[in-house]
């Protein structure tokens, strides 16, 4: 037993085994597992799949005015009222594939009466889709960890602006795929060659009206690559789905019977439910890889262990700087803007008093939070130091992406206010 022991010792300690262990161990806080873990523990701290849940009902009640809003749009602007009818089945039955046969024939109807053109009717119909933008906005504002505070009026006008974007964007798919179809008529490949070349093309058309609309409402600036990249996995995703969302219902066909008539909404309501989790996933996706770089610093204020070398290696190369002796770090005075975190070294705090910060204490704060100027010089003591440099914008990336975060934060903050106040009552007490 023992000689099992040490000869799975030896194996782990095996030069080969090591090197590829330190290897990942350098890139783990920039690997897909990474990313992928912090993805889903975002989604589900965010409450992603209830937030899909009431978005699949408000896309319920927005389905026929948006749809009778397309038909609008397309019969005036590219094709004849019959053309756009049957453009549009071919959209719904990709939105809602179980209930596109009944919004049709009710849109039909509808479209037949002129009333529902008017002015007022388009506004109206411009309204009741306005709660389904609100709540996509407020879930983007949500997974974005941002606060939007404007005024019922303001946000009503984002909402119906949000309105028409959407309605653009579909309108847009679908006018891209009239013109798909006309190329493929065109070249017309065999029937292999067509089925590869729709599915692709599709899976581009997809990927491409999810980016626009991620780039749209999300409601930070992000790396278009970043958009790019979620769009290609939602897009991935949802084409998935599909077929896999038909087999469950073809393995359980009395899947919902219990709802009598009403099945088929119930079937639908779930399909939506899916479809906004997935596409919330790559929202999520987007505003993980946004504080990709933040996350890393994380572990500053959290608890990672400052001894471990491949993640202090790793945050160096990133936002380090290394200072000799006698270099300034900051002048007393000088505008506020970084927080310092010192690595190695010795950096000495001076003003009226003096504060030595040795590794593993933060410096810096004051002018950053009061967005004033620098209480004290800050210079290097030791031969050399290893710091690291926090922008404000990446500090309070950090503090509003993660309310724990921000707490222990304010229990340091208040740690050190406590000290230095006990240090000047001491002071005082002894003068008196
Ligand atoms: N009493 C103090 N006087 C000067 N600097 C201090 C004091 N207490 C803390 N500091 C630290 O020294 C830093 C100087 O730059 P800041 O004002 O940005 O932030 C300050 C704090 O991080």
């Amino acid at each position: 037993m023992p000689e099992i022991l040490r000869t799975l010792q030896r194996l782990i300690h095996h030069p080969t085994i090591t090197r590829s262990r330190d290897a990942y161990a350098s890139k783990r806080y920039s690997t897909p597992l990474f990313i992928l873990f912090e993805t889903l523990n975002a989604f589900r701290m965010h409450n992603g799949f209830s937030i899909s849940a009431s978005l699949a009902f408000y896309a319920m009640f927005a389905m026929i005015p948006l749809v009778l809003l397309m038909f609008f749009m397309l019969s005036h602007l590219i094709v004849s009222s019959d053309y756009a009818i049957i453009k549009l089945a071919i959209l719904t039955s990709n939105l809602l594939p179980q209930l596109s046969n009944r919004i049709m024939i009710e849109v039909y109807n509808v479209s037949s009466h002129q009333a529902a053109w008017g002015l007022f009717g388009i506004l109206a119909l411009l309204w009741i889709v306005t709660p389904l933008a609100a709540a996509l906005r407020s879930a983007f504002y949500t997974m974005a960890s941002m606060v939007e505070v404007p005024s019922f009026l303001k946000r009503k006008f984002k909402d119906i602006l949000a309105v028409l974007g959407i309605l653009l964007l579909l309108f847009a798919f679908t006018a891209a795929g009239l013109m798909l179809e006309k190329v493929l008529h065109f070249l017309h490949p065999n029937a292999t060659y067509f089925r590869a070349l729709n599915s692709a093309s599709s899976l581009v058309l997809t990927t491409l009206l999810v980016a626009v609309f991620y780039r749209l409402f999300f409601p930070a600036a992000v790396a278009l690559q970043h958009i790019l990249f979620s769009a290609l996995v939602t897009a991935c995703l949802w084409v998935a789905m599909q077929p896999a969302f038909s087999l469950f219902l073809s393995i359980n066909p009395s899947y919902g019977a219990v709802f009598g008539g009403m099945k088929t909404i119930f079937i639908s309501i779930a399909w939506l439910y899916y479809t906004f989790a997935v596409f919330l996933l790559g929202t999520e996706l987007i505003a993980t890889l946004r504080r990709k770089d933040v996350l890393l610093l994380r572990g500053l204020f959290a608890g990672i262990p400052n001894t471990d070398r491949h993640y202090l290696q790793a945050l160096l190369q990133q936002y380090g700087k290394t200072l000799q002796a006698g270099d300034y770090v900051f002048r007393r005075g000088d505008p506020g803007g970084d927080l310092y975190y010192l690595i190695s070294g010795e950096v000495l705090l001076e003003s009226e008093k003096r504060r030595l910060v040795v590794a593993g204490d933060y410096f810096g704060e004051m002018a950053m939070l009061a967005e004033a100027p620098r209480l004290s010089d800050a210079y290097v003591q030791s031969p050399q130091a290893e710091l690291i440099i926090i922008s404000e914008s990446t500090f309070e990336t950090l503090l509003l992406t993660d309310p724990q975060l921000a707490m222990l934060f304010l229990k340091g903050l208040a740690r050190r206010l406590r000290e230095q106040i006990s240090h000047h009552n001491l002071a005082e007490n002894a003068l008196t």
